[in-house]
């Protein structure tokens, strides 16, 4: 068997000599042109050469993706672009020709001949590595069978850029099958969050652009999605394909120019949304073509010769014209004909005193108007719309659509629900020109009728590929059902509904909580079947209202600095303050609204979010989410599943305690009965995560802290913290920290491995705060964050800071000053490498504001720390080495008084209730103290 260094060297050799004929075949391409006989003909073998060049793909490009062999042992190998050598013959063939498919098609069940199929990784036309799949192995591993394989994981593992790639690589089966659906059909495609919908719909219009090459070109395909951003973030799939001219536009786009930013309230939104206006629009328009009623008769001049029609004559010219087929414009053309032929043969001797020309009349009879004047005048007319709403619209109704019209047209602002009204009535006036044999329609699941219909006049023949989740299905038409939808999308053609079962972006760890909002939020809807592990567990961040931006956007920060894309999902109402913080700390950032996306921080609403994805999220309360839409749920859905590794939650409720859990169904506050939404009863499940830049950061359930180091006893309503071990009881406790290898370690027997534990690091909260020279005040502020100070004797600390309640506000522009010095914001602090003996392996962040709880009770008393500091006999095995190692003890000592407490935090947890700030206080004040003068509190201790 060759090892995988021959495989490697033998690929490459492989796809160096692809890559010198595709360079051969370039040269050929660029050489032609100046080959044309004249100037128009080189003019046209340009375009055509540069159609041929993006087919052909970079220089820089990998020539392939992969390779399949047959059981015969014939190679074939896949790649973007077709590549042949001298003789014609197929080097790599492209993934959209038929030859291609079985490398998609493949699977453990139904090999398609295949014996194995390779993958290959690859840094511009260097292969970095490869996997295979090898068929016979993977029948007979059964339990494989759902697994995905290593290429898959490689690419959903990649950081994300803010724009989406394509999957040529790695297209699933059940993905293909889709991709590969024949044209003549309306397909729906509906699937969760991150199934693939829209890399499989793109990947869709590229295989039908190559399989349909005769008759379908890509001016005939359009694809529409839900806003700028979302286009913005799809548009370079289709060119990575080689397919550059299909035109991708968002649903906004559809409309006459004009000046937009009215903004209106919800039901007058909903209502411009609903199908009925189609009927009342063309009503009205048709209300304004005719003699006016009372009018018998009407006169004109045709080149001065009068003219008289009776006002019966006119309206059947008119009727004869509105019957035929043809828009508004086309039908008064006729309409002007006639009248013109019935008044040539009409016209009299020349005649002074007629005043009024033909055409004038005809205006007056059959005006032409644009789309924008025509629906100014119906909005503001009331007369008008009430005539035209007739028996399909309640008096209210009326009453919503009526507004003042602008004082000139040139000065109408009009609002996003206008527009698809403006786009229907620039269709009934002039018809649509622009008709595309097929139309993707991405993120169908929210679309108004209105703007369904926007879509549906483009399609010249019902061929579409319509996909969407119901289950992200938020805004004022949210749906339940996809008929509710499809009413709106007729076509001749059969419709076929597929599912996506495969969830690809989240990771399990975040889907498990998003799902928890299913039954809720959509309860017909089967949860996608998350294919991989992420490497963190959600981490929630408990804030007060002061400290929500701060810590949301210094979770983002954390994010960024790693080079992942991360995005603050910011409810409207929160949106200003977290701007004000990402400006006072100089963050630069982007905002999905003027659709930027990409590395580094981006702010985007809830409904921006739809569609999107990004390496971390930090969602911002979730109530307020909630509250944002109708479908509040299914909208903190979205936010919660948009991405590919790390969640952040950040809000005012406990993720736990039994007044409050983590409210991410909203609503009323749960009481004790209720049952937890997010499963957080669930002992199983871990409370939270303690923040932490580990590969996997602890959780609660990543060690037994109770039988650690003591346990919650609730007593009448009150929970209080027995510590194991106190008074010197050894033999009996259990080890609540180690020494090992110069580093603190924590945890009990039953916690896990020590090389697991260990990132636990140590706990450095609160020493940022000490006072440079009052260790009186010695006690934390802030325990929001969790940095060290590079020299902790140089830090101030603000005078009253004992008496707040809420923490200190550390920006720059609020920063308290203590005798002339500022105190320094967090962000300014570089944790220490060395702590005394230890190394500092890792720092993790406070659970937040515990102090500044306002859960009023039960509550949990945490007894004083004093005894839980015994419990180190990693350090000191027993009394007599006391003296000798009471520093490093000392110093060990008061961490694990912080470890304790946070442990204390834990059980908390635990056991649904939450800290009293004045307990906590308590808390926090004893260790500070302990941190203020640790020799001398570690020997006390240790000698007590
Ligand atoms: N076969 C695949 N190989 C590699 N990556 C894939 C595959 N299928 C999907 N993905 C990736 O999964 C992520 C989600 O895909 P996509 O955005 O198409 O999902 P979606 O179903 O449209 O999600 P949403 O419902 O949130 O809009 C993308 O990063 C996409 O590239």
């Amino acid at each position: 068997m060759e090892s995988v260094a021959e495989v490697l060297a033998a690929e490459q050799k492989y796809f160096d000599h692809v890559s010198d004929h595709r360079e051969r075949m370039r040269r050929r391409l660029l050489e032609a042109p100046t080959a044309a006989a004249n100037a128009g003909a080189a003019a046209r073998l340009r375009k055509d050469v540069e159609a041929r060049l993006e087919r052909l793909g970079g220089p820089d490009e990998a020539v392939a993706v992969g390779r399949m062999d047959d059981e015969d042992g014939d190679v074939l190998y896949v790649g973007h672009h077709t590549i042949t050598d001298d003789d014609s013959e197929v080097l790599v063939v492209n993934w959209q020709a038929p030859a291609a498919a079985r490398y998609y098609t493949a699977t453990h069940a139904d090999t398609a001949g295949l014996a194995l199929k390779r993958t290959f990784e690859c840094r511009g036309n260097l292969i970095e590595s490869y996997s295979d799949v090898v068929f016979r192995q993977l029948a007979a591993a059964v339990a494989e069978l759902e697994a995905p394989d290593d290429a898959l994981l490689d690419d959903l593992n990649r950081d994300r850029t803010g724009q989406m790639q394509d999957i040529v690589r790695t297209i699933q089966a059940a993905q293909f099958d889709l991709i590969r659906a024949p044209l003549e059909q309306l397909l729906v495609v509906q699937g969760g969050p991150g199934t693939g919908k829209t890399a499989v719909a793109l990947h869709r219009v590229s295989w039908l652009l190559f399989n349909y090459r005769d008759t379908l070109s890509a001016a005939d395909v359009l694809i529409v999605g839900p806003t700028p951003t979302f286009t913005r973030y799809t548009r370079t799939v289709l060119p990575s394909l080689g397919d550059i001219s299909v035109v991708q536009r968002d649903i906004g786009q559809f409309h006459p120019p004009v000046r937009r930013g009215r903004t209106e309230d919800p039901e007058v939104v909903r209502l411009k949304g609903d199908g009925r206006l189609a009927g009342l629009l063309r009503r009205a328009l048709y209300d304004r073509v005719g003699v006016p009623a009372g009018q018998p008769a009407v006169e004109a001049h045709l080149d001065g010769r009068p003219v008289v029609f009776t006002a019966d004559e006119i309206n059947q010219i008119v009727a004869r014209s509105r019957q035929t087929p043809g828009s508004f414009t086309q039908q008064r053309q006729i309409f002007r004909s006639l009248m013109v032929n019935v008044g040539m043969d009409r016209a009299r001797e020349r005649r002074l005193g007629v005043r009024t020309p033909l055409d004038q009349l005809i205006e007056r009879i059959w005006p032409s108007f644009t789309a924008a004047a025509f629906l100014r005048e119906l909005f503001g007319s009331r007369d008008r719309l009430i005539a035209a709403a007739g028996e399909a619209f309640t008096a209210r109704e009326v009453a919503l659509l009526h507004r003042r019209a602008g004082e000139r047209i040139t000065e109408e602002i009009w609002s996003e629900a206008d527009l698809p009204l403006l786009d229907f009535l620039e269709g009934l006036l002039h018809g649509i020109d622009e008709r595309y044999a097929h139309i993707v329609v991405d993120e169908a699941q929210d679309l108004s009728p209105m703007q369904l219909r926007s879509v549906a006049a483009r399609s010249s023949s019902g061929s579409m590929t319509v996909v969407g989740d119901i289950a992200q299905s938020t805004g004022l038409w949210a749906r339940d059902e996809w008929d509710d939808i499809l009413e709106h999308l007729p076509s001749q053609l059969p419709q076929v509904t597929a599912e996506l079962r495969y969830g690809y972006r989240v990771p399990r760890q975040v889907f498990e909580l998003a799902e928890r909002l299913l039954p809720v939020a959509a309860p017909g809807i089967t949860a996608p079947q998350v294919v991989r592990d992420g490497p963190a567990d959600p981490v929630f961040r408990l804030v007060d209202d002061d400290g929500r931006a701060a810590v949301a956007v210094e979770a983002a920060m954390a994010h960024a600095s790693h080079g992942r894309s991360v995005a603050i999902i910011c409810p409207a109402v929160h949106r200003w303050a977290i701007e004000s913080e990402l400006a006072v700390r100089d963050v630069a950032w982007r905002a999905a609204s003027r659709s930027e996306l990409g590395q580094g921080v981006n702010l985007v609403s809830p409904h921006e979010a739809k569609g999107l994805e990004f390496d971390a999220t930090v969602v911002v309360e979730p109530k307020d989410i909630i509250a944002e839409d109708e479908r509040g749920h299914r909208l903190l859905y979205v936010a919660l599943t948009r991405t590919t590794r790390y969640l952040h939650v950040v809000g005012v409720l406990p993720p736990f305690g039994a007044t409050e859990p983590l409210s991410l169904t909203g609503g009323e506050p749960s009481t004790g009965s209720t049952p937890d939404p997010v499963g957080l009863d669930d002992p199983d499940r871990a409370a939270f995560t303690w923040e932490s830049d580990a590969a996997s950061p602890v959780t609660s359930r990543d060690f037994e802290p109770a039988e650690a180091v003591g346990e919650f006893r609730p007593s009448g309503g009150v929970a209080e913290f027995q510590p194991v071990g106190a008074g010197g009881d050894f033999e009996h406790a259990p080890p609540v920290s180690d020494l090992e290898q110069d580093r603190l370690v924590v945890g009990s027997e039953r916690a896990r491995p020590a090389s697991d534990v260990d990132r636990f690091g140590l706990m450095v909260g609160y020493e940022r705060m000490r006072p440079a020279d009052n260790h009186e005040q010695s006690r934390p502020a802030d325990t929001r964050e969790q940095s060290w100070p590079a020299d902790a004797h140089e830090q101030s600390w603000p005078a009253d800071a004992h008496e707040r309640s809420e923490p200190v506000d550390t920006h720059e522009h609020a920063r308290p000053a203590v005798g002339g010095e500022p105190v320094r914001p967090v962000s300014d602090f570089e944790p220490p490498r060395q702590i005394g003996d230890f190394e500092v392996t890792r720092t993790i962040t406070v659970v937040p504001a515990v102090g500044t709880a306002t859960v009023p009770s039960p509550r949990v008393e945490v007894a004083e720390p004093a005894p839980m500091a015994v419990a180190v006999p990693g350090v000191v095995s027993d009394p007599p080495t006391v003296k000798a190692a009471a520093p490093a003890a000392a110093r060990a000592g008061s961490l694990t008084a912080q470890i304790i407490e946070l442990v204390a935090v834990e059980l908390a947890g635990q056991v649904r209730e939450n800290v009293q700030p004045a307990q906590w206080q308590a808390v926090l004040d004893r260790v500070g103290e302990l941190l203020a003068s640790p020799s001398e509190a570690g020997a006390d201790r240790h000698q007590g």
